[in-house]
């Protein structure tokens, strides 16, 4: 059994930046986790590569050779590597052992989450290698500060969350930039009656069905939940991995078991 996270989200969102503070807090704490860089138009690591989809494509080639923008040159890429999850990414992954924890470094297009599904069959093949994935969505809370960016990040999220069907933790990043906490705080896990009033007195009245129907589906699907992330803290970089640990099991055969809970047992 190996252990994934796909860390995706919309462009700047800190992912590069996650996989890089992740890889120094596990280094610090003498775990060791591999990164692997799935975006092909990345230039500049702070982690150690330990995969590259650079070597299997590059979007300067693509683009060059194809005459594609960087958009569709990404596309293309992306195709790519899903026409060659069987050969490439399976040999890559068999230089990694049972037991062993990989870090997925996503691009930030968006379309890769929601309208194509290279990320999705990219899940399923993780999968079919004994692989337990989590995604991880990051956003940023600078965007956070307002009722209707909060919703369509949690639209996107959630577009996620249906097409790639793996545990998934929301993550918002960037906390050390958030000046008023409290503006925050609010979104973190909120009252879906309370998001609703607050988006109806937004929006102009002909909205307020449409409103309804967006809160009750963020609620339906219980995603209405960030994890905040300060990445000066270790202690809120621990806590954010313990979270996404738990979801994929990981070391559960050691001494986590404890804090696992049996719906059975809760009656
Ligand atoms: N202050 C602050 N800046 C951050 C943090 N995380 C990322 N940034 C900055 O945000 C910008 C984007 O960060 P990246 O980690 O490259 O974001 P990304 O999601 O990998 O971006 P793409 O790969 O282009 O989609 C960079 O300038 C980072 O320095 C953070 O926790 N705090
Ligand atoms: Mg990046």
């Amino acid at each position: 059994m190996g252990y994934a996270q796909l860390v995706i989200g919309p462009a700047g969102s800190g992912k590069s930046t996650y996989c890089s503070s992740l890889y120094k807090h596990c280094e610090a704490a003498g775990r060791t986790i591999h990164i692997m860089n799935l975006d092909p138009a990345a230039e500049n690591f702070d982690y150690p590569v330990a995969m590259d989809i650079r070597e299997l494509i590059s979007l300067e080639d693509v683009m060059e050779e194809l005459g594609l923008g960087p958009n569709g040159g990404l596309v293309y890429c992306m195709e790519h590597l899903e026409e060659n999850l069987d050969d490439w990414l399976t040999e890559e992954l068999d230089n990694y052992l049972d037991d062993d924890y990989i870090v997925f470094d996503c691009p930030g297009q968006i379309e890769l989450f929601s309208h194509v599904p290279v990320l999705r069959n990219f899940v399923e093949h993780l999968k079919s290698k004994n692989f337990n994935v989590c995604a991880v969505y990051l956003l940023d809370s600078q965007f956070m500060t307002d009722i209707t960016k909060f919703i369509s990040g949690c639209m996107a999220s959630l577009s996620a969350m249906v097409q790639l069907e793996v545990p998934h933790v929301n993550i918002l990043t960037k906390m050390d930039l958030v000046s008023n906490k409290k503006n925050i705080e609010s979104f973190l896990d909120p009252e879906p009656q309370a998001l609703l009033s607050e988006l109806n007195q937004r929006m102009a009245p002909q909205f307020a069905k449409l409103n309804k129907s967006l809160i009750e589906l963020v609620d339906d699907y219980s995603m209405v939940s960030f994890l905040p992330l300060d990445l000066r803290k270790e202690s809120s970089i621990r806590y954010v991995l313990a979270q996404i640990d738990t979801a994929i099991q990981y070391g559960e055969d050691a001494d986590v078991k404890v804090k696992d809970f049996d719906p059975e047992d809760d009656d």
